[in-house]
């Protein structure tokens, strides 16, 4: 077979190499972008440069074996093999693929031993239920880059433990967005491709293959081969090369890696663009539907609050909604009608949520099953999961709702699958096969046989003597064992002419002889060897079993499916019901009409959360939002971001009412992003995202941009955001959330039709600042920074400064100097303020010329570019300098 990557590592003469050695390096030459761990006794061995990796990344001791030709040592790194599993879990989740080689043949002879490869783990091809994430799907990617200029990208994506295989051509503009709704666990690319695409997907892990392996003819001939069809034309893939040929890369791939088993693949789905609301990357994040903006992995996500199901297959498809909200009304409705149903009938689903905790992950067992390495408890597990199934079917179907008929129906799988399970298994087997125990009494007369000597020797020993006595006259027979000479029957000297013919004399001993006789010895044949046969026939009879599941793969999915739907139905409906969220009512006519709605995190987080409406329609497409930071704009435009999109998921949502219409992009435009690893400025981020918004939001997009602009000077950040702004409204058309700190924006809804101004409320009291996180319409009337400057702790008498600055700016403004005002010049220190607050400065009293200092270093902070640490440096150093000005500073 081929190799599977291409960045070899060279191994200078193969042949001057031990065998063992040789053996290595011929496989690592093969799986060069592997680490190969080389099994030798005890250890799972790793060499060369394989060692210093495996050293760095997990920890391993370094140490040496043996030298090459030239004297150099042979670095080398080992795995204890009982600890292997942990390892390769750890090292799989940084993205690393391992090739396990094993040992064959008689251990002490190493150097001449014969090794196989038993297993490639990579991170995108995992099946073992212990090396992956119970919550989340492992997907393979595999991409065709477009043949010309404009074409598209073939994406063909596998998840290897449940089958699902899809495909679809994406647009070059859509590539990340598309990318990051796949989210595969691992990307398969043309190698001359793998380097940029490592630079534009960072931390995802690229595996490049050779070219050839990408190659349209041969991805055709593979899928009619694997789906036995003669033509293409039910997926409507004639002359989709890209897809194609992608599809070919990630077949040979998942042969490769599955040692030649094939995996259940259900037949290919191929995706339109259309089917799905388009989140891009940055939104997800800024989202935070399943992942925090800080990637804590503990962190509370839209999906960790709502993920209250029972299995973990309930689990991820809840995850997989979340993230691919629909844009069919008709299925998104289907699952408001589950969770309603669910809602209503608080009985039914109290039932469900119970019965869930009792149902194991069939999804991940029938893909074992296909690969035939399923274990004997896990199809156990199956096995008790389908009267707990078929129980809630019927109670399903008693129900009457007619929101869960089509999910009962498939609650109840072919019944032989029960009956032979049953009928094979015992009710606790074994976890492992080769700890015998696993197939039932009664299943099979030659392995229970097998099982009656090997468990009743003694019995079989005391009858037989009891026989024989009987037979011979002989009151003093013995029949017994011993490990020299096996079964032999005993008689004293004494007696010895009595015995019968067919007795063969074994032994004779000073007073005794000992005899054997066909019947015992066929017997010692059978009991010596039944052990080791009845070991191999469970075996096969297991094996039976199991192939006697794969035809059945596609319909234990589909039952595994059922399951996961109804599962995510209750939970959503569990939390609908305990928070009184409301179905949402979905629209033809573009629209948001939310009433008292509340941000589906932060609700369970604060005690008591200020519920807010929204209204955007035709003729009020853009709300500028404006109020003092920490008011509550960012919870606002992301509490209507994500009603939407729980409403297009198929969930209820938190409001008391909701009209939504469709929607086929959010965009938003939130926060600091965290691109600056890939060396690019905040604002050039900023500006790259809102160019990205401009160029492909439609009038049905929803738009949230908070606080666009601030990253540069007041100028350029309040053209900008004005410019853009107008551009949302005019050109785009998008249904948009606008918040901002430039106050002067306000004035767009004078001369933009669209353009409504909403403000989040405060009111400030003598000494503070009191936030009522309300929504109301209007501009706000004043500008809060001061006062939240001083809640955020800046020394009493700088705040005093900052407001004698201000009513100075203020009053400057009011005697005729210019506006501070949209595209007005000269807004900041004009030169005739600046010549009247400079004069005061000059005259302060020498004492209070470090508080001015203090009070400069603060003005001349760029906030916006500062890195968290930067930013605590230099608080310290801040908190240091006015401790010193208040005299209380220790040094
Ligand atoms: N409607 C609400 N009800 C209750 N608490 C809220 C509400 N909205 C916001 N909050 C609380 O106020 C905090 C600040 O809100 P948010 O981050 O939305 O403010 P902001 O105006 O966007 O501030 P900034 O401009 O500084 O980003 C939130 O973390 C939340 O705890």
């Amino acid at each position: 077979m081929d190799p599977i990557a291409t960045d070899s590592t060279a191994f200078a003469d193969i042949d001057s190499l031990t065998p063992a050695m040789r053996q290595f390096a011929e496989v690592k030459l093969r799986y060069p972008g592997t680490l190969v761990l080389f099994r030798m006794g005890d250890f799972y061995e790793t060499f060369f440069d394989d060692a210093g990796k495996a050293n760095r990344l997990i920890g391993i001791t370094l140490t040496k074996r043996g030298k090459l030709a030239d004297g150099t040592p042979i670095p080398m790194a080992g795995i204890p093999a009982v600890s292997l599993d942990g390892y390769i879990a750890r090292l799989v989740k940084m993205g690393e693929s391992v090739v396990i080689v094993e040992q064959q043949g008689e251990p002490g002879k190493a150097a001449t031993m014969v090794r196989k490869i038993s297993r490639i783990i990579t991170p995108g091809t995992l099946t073992e239920t212990s090396l992956l994430p119970e919550k989340e799907d492992a997907v393979l990617l595999a991409l065709e880059p477009p043949a010309k200029k404009d074409g598209a990208w073939g994406f063909v994506w596998l998840t290897l433990s449940n089958g699902d295989f899809r495909a679809s051509e994406v647009p070059a503009a859509s590539f990340a967005g598309e990318v990051a709704r796949i989210n595969p666990s691992e990307i398969l690319a043309p190698e001359k491709i793998a380097r940029q695409l490592r630079s534009d997907l960072p931390g995802r892990t690229v595996t490049p293959l050779p070219a050839w392996h990408f190659d349209a003819e041969h991805g055709e001939a593979a899928l009619k081969k694997l789906f036995s069809v003669e033509t293409l034309d039910a997926w409507d893939l004639k002359d989709r090369t890209a897809i194609l040929a992608a599809a070919n890369a990630l077949l040979d791939y998942t042969a490769e890696t599955q040692v030649d088993m094939m995996p259940f693949i259900a037949p290919i789905v191929v995706e339109r663009e259309s089917e799905f609301v388009v989140i891009d990357p940055a939104s997800r994040r800024n989202l935070e539907i399943s992942e925090s903006i800080r990637r804590d992995t503990d962190a509370v996500t839209l999906f960790s609050v709502l993920d209250g199901c029972g299995t973990s297959m309930g689990s991820r498809e809840l995850r997989r909604r979340l993230h691919q909200p629909l844009r069919d009304a008709a299925l998104a409705r289907r699952r408001h009608d589950e969770i309603g149903a669910f809602v209503e009938n608080e009985a039914l689903r109290r039932d469900m949520l119970d019965a869930f905790r009792r149902v194991p992950d069939i999804e991940r067992i029938t893909s074992r099953i296909a690969l035939g390495s399923v274990r004997p408890r896990e199809l156990a597990s199956l096995r008790d999961a389908i009267p707990v199934a078929m129980e809630l079917s019927e109670k399903l179907k008693a129900s009457g709702e007619p929101g869960l008929g089509q999910l009962a129906a498939e609650l109840q799988p072919d019944p032989s699958i029960f009956e032979r399970l049953s009928k094979a298994l015992l009710d606790e087997p074994a976890v492992n096969l080769r700890d015998g125990d696993v197939i039932r009494g009664g299943y099979d007369e030659e392995l229970d046989q097998l099982r009656t000597l090997r468990d009743n020797t003694g019995q079989f020993l005391i009858d037989l003597e009891t026989r024989e006595r009987a037979a011979t006259g002989i009151q003093t027979l013995r029949v017994e064992y011993n490990k020299v000479h096996g079964f032999y029957i005993e008689v004293t000297k004494a007696q010895a002419g009595n015995v019968p013919v067919h007795y063969h004399r074994r032994q004779t001993l000073k007073n005794t002889e000992r005899y054997i006789t066909p019947e015992l010895k066929d017997y010692e044949d059978k009991a010596l060897s039944a052990k080791e046969r009845s070991s191999a026939l469970e075996r096969s009879l297991y094996d039976d079993v199991v192939g006697m599941l794969q035809p059945k793969s596609a319909e234990l999915m589909a039952f595994a499916h059922a399951l996961a739907a109804l599962d995510v139905a209750a939970a959503l409906a569990e939390h609908a019901a305990s928070r009184s969220w409301v179905r949402p009512e979905l629209t033809a006519k573009t629209g948001i009409r939310i009433e008292a709605g509340r941000h589906p995190v932060i609700e369970t987080m604060v005690e008591t959360y200020v519920p807010n409406d929204c209204e955007l329609k035709d003729g009020r497409r853009m709300l500028v939002i404006t109020g003092p930071n920490m008011g509550g704009k960012s919870t606002y435009m992301r509490s209507v971001a994500l009603i939407v999109l729980l409403a297009w998921a198929g969930s209820f949502v938190p409001a008391a009412s909701a009209q939504i219409g469709p929607v086929d992009r959010i965009h938003t435009r939130i926060g600091a992003s965290d691109d600056l690893s890939r060396g690019q400025s905040t604002f050039m981020v900023e500006m790259t995202e809102a160019a990205a918004i401009l160029h492909q939001a439609t009038p049905q997009s929803l738009v949230l941009m908070d606080e666009i602009g601030r990253g540069t000077s007041t100028y350029d950040g309040l053209s900008l955001a004005g410019a853009i702004a107008q551009a949302l409204v005019e050109e785009t058309r998008s249904l948009t959330l606008f918040a901002t700190h430039y106050f002067e924006l306000t004035s767009l809804a004078e001369s933009l039709r669209e353009v409504a101004n909403v403000h989040v409320s405060a009111t400030q009291s003598k000494s503070r600042i009191v936030f009522l996180h309300e929504i109301a319409e209007g501009p706000a009337n004043r500008s809060y920074g001061i006062a939240v400057a001083k809640l955020a702790g800046i020394p009493a008498h700088v705040v005093r400064r900052a407001r004698t600055f201000l009513t100075k700016l203020e009053n400057a403004g009011s005697a005729g100097a210019p506006q501070p005002g949209l595209f007005t010049d000269g807004f900041w220190a004009p030169e005739d303020v600046a010549a009247d607050i400079l004069p005061e400065v000059e005259e302060l009293p020498p004492e209070a010329e470090p508080s001015m200092r203090l009070a400069e270093k603060l003005a001349n902070l760029d906030v916006d570019n500062l890195s968290p640490r930067d930013a605590l440096a230099m608080l310290f150093e801040l908190s240091h300098e006015a401790g010193r000005i208040f005299g209380r500073d220790q040094d």
